[in-house]
């Protein structure tokens, strides 16, 4: 069976060909440069909600770094932010609904955006998507944004989340080729149930999972504090799980 491709370049550099679009959420931001590449890789910027908060704290002084779209229930976008962005003509949409949440409401309006892509061309124009935030704070909201990701991953090629600490994404059933950079990420990694037990092999780390594909639930066992030797590793599984690796010079 092929193997899946990922690499961390895709979010860290400008792709014409299959454009990033960056959600920011209510947390905290990955330290400065990283955050600037991603922001500079990404060709749709939208803040859920609070994550305006976020940007402006981080950037009130740099008029470059204007989201395309601030959109949630708003209960915690600051008056002086929203007043901000508005006078520099950012949308700022407010959706009450209390059934969703505001990752959801900004995932909804970046399919929206992507069917106006597409018209015209018979095909919706997608994103590979990279959530900043939202794997640690809140542990109701960090589980939501595993089910966000576990959901994200049997519509869309490739959603990656990029926190001030670790970056995440979903491997699917099958197997995994990941690329790595060591300068941006690493040492410690894990390979992380998501619901039900899974069979897990890998290739490249210093605690390999095999010759036996390892039996991974939250309730048997899981690989953490696992370790990052190289760049380049393989990953194999029967049913969805999450890879993470950590963030250097996270604070
Ligand atoms: N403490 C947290 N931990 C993890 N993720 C968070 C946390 N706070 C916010 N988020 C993420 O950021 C998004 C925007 O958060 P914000 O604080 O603006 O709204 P909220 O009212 O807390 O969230 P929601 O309305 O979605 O429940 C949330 O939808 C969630 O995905
Ligand atoms: C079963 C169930 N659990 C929790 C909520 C609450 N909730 C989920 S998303 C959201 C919006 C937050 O901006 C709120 C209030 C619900 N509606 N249904």
């Amino acid at each position: 069976m092929a193997s899946k491709q990922w690499t961390t370049i895709s979010f860290m550099e400008r792709s014409e060909t299959y454009p990033n679009a960056l959600i920011i959420l209510n947390t905290p931001l990955a330290h400065d440069q990283l955050f600037r590449q991603i922001w500079a890789a990404a060709s749709v910027r939208y803040c859920a909600d609070g994550g305006a908060n976020r940007l402006y704290d981080r950037f009130e002084d740099e008029a470059t770094f204007l989201p395309d779209l601030i959109k949630g229930d708003l209960d915690s976008l600051k008056p002086h932010v929203r007043a901000y962005y508005e006078s520099k003509n950012v949308p700022v949409i407010h959706d009450p609904d209390q059934d969703s949440t505001d990752l959801g409401k900004c995932i909804a309006a970046l399919v929206e955006e992507e069917k106006r892509l597409g018209q015209g061309k018979g095909k919706e124009k997608e994103h590979q998507l990279v959530i900043s935030g939202g794997l640690s704070g809140r542990l109701d909201q960090t589980i939501h944004t595993m089910h966000a990701l576990m959901q994200l991953s049997e519509v869309r090629e490739r959603t990656w989340a990029v926190g001030s600490e670790s970056i995440a994404c979903v491997l699917g059933k099958g197997n995994h080729d990941l690329t790595i950079s060591l300068q941006h990420f690493g040492g410690t990694c894990g390979i992380l149930p998501v619901g039900e037990r899974a069979f897990v092999k890998t290739k490249g780390l210093k605690w390999d999972l095999g010759p036996d594909a390892y039996p991974t639930s939250v309730a048997e066992g899981v690989s953490s504090s696992n370790h990052l030797p190289q760049e380049d590793i393989s990953v194999e599984t029967d049913v969805p799980i999450v890879w993470t690796v950590e963030v250097r010079g996270a604070e």
